[in-house]
């Protein structure tokens, strides 16, 4: 599994914190990444333990996760999820964040904002005061092109990400091509989020504003909570 961000006992830390929080009968949204796989494997030892939940997983890869922690699997079409657990690529001091680095931040939004419950978590390297990391943008094929130019109308510099053994760009689960987009630090990341949002062409950006309620935060001593 990929890593991004800090060391991985910060992120092992983070998830496991966040894995004590399901209770019996929860639904709990299964995020995409290396720290949320660690809150997915957690939730998994519980689960052999005898606790009853059952997750929505965000990704094919969340899904694999899932599937080998022996967690039962469900979809937002059989239920909401009552808690969503899931990582970043930055944050923000008020909870906003961006996220997108796995290419599964459609499919997060989606169940991340669906819960009653959405915590994050992370290590220490992605706490930012601004968010300044560069914005993925999920973008239908055939919008490649009029979504980079909407994206440098907006002030952005957008590249396509590309894939890293495979010639070519990456595919998303859902088939389609990622922008990232460099927007310097971002002074209204809500502001920013309703652009992108508007954009034709645009499935979803990695612009996640006054979602979070919850961060876990792992380091070398502990975990630190914050609660927005
Ligand atoms: O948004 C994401 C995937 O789309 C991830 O949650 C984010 O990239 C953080 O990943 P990691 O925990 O591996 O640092």
């Amino acid at each position: 599994m990929k890593q991004r961000g800090g060391s991985d006992e910060a992120k092992r830390r983070a998830g496991e914190s966040a894995a004590e929080i399901p209770e019996d009968g929860d639904v709990v949204g299964l995020g995409t990444g290396s720290t949320a796989a660690h809150a997915i494997r957690s939730l998994g030892e519980r689960v052999d333990a005898g606790l009853d939940v059952r997750g929505i997983p965000t990704s094919f890869q969340s899904r694999q996760v899932a599937r080998e922690a022996g967690i039962p699997l469900t979809s937002l079409d059989e239920a909401d999820p009552d808690v969503a657990i899931d990582g970043a690529d930055e944050v923000a001091p008020d909870g906003a964040l961006i996220k997108g680095g796995g290419a599964a931040h459609a499919r997060e939004k989606l169940v991340d904002s669906a819960a009653e419950r959405f915590v994050v978590v992370a290590d220490p390297s992605k706490e930012a005061d601004a968010l300044s990391h560069a914005v993925p943008i999920e973008v239908l094929p055939d919008a490649r092109v009029p979504v980079a130019d909407a994206v440098r109308s907006a002030g952005g510099d957008p590249e396509l990400r590309a894939a890293e053994r495979k010639d070519g760009p990456v595919v998303t689960d859902n088939g389609n091509l990622v922008l990232d987009c460099a927007f310097g630090e971002i002074d209204a990341p809500n502001a920013l989020a309703r652009t992108l949002s508007v954009t034709p062409g645009v499935v979803e950006h990695g612009l996640f504003v006054g979602l979070a309620d919850e961060l876990h935060v792992g380091d070398a001593d502990g975990v630190e909570i914050t609660r927005y």
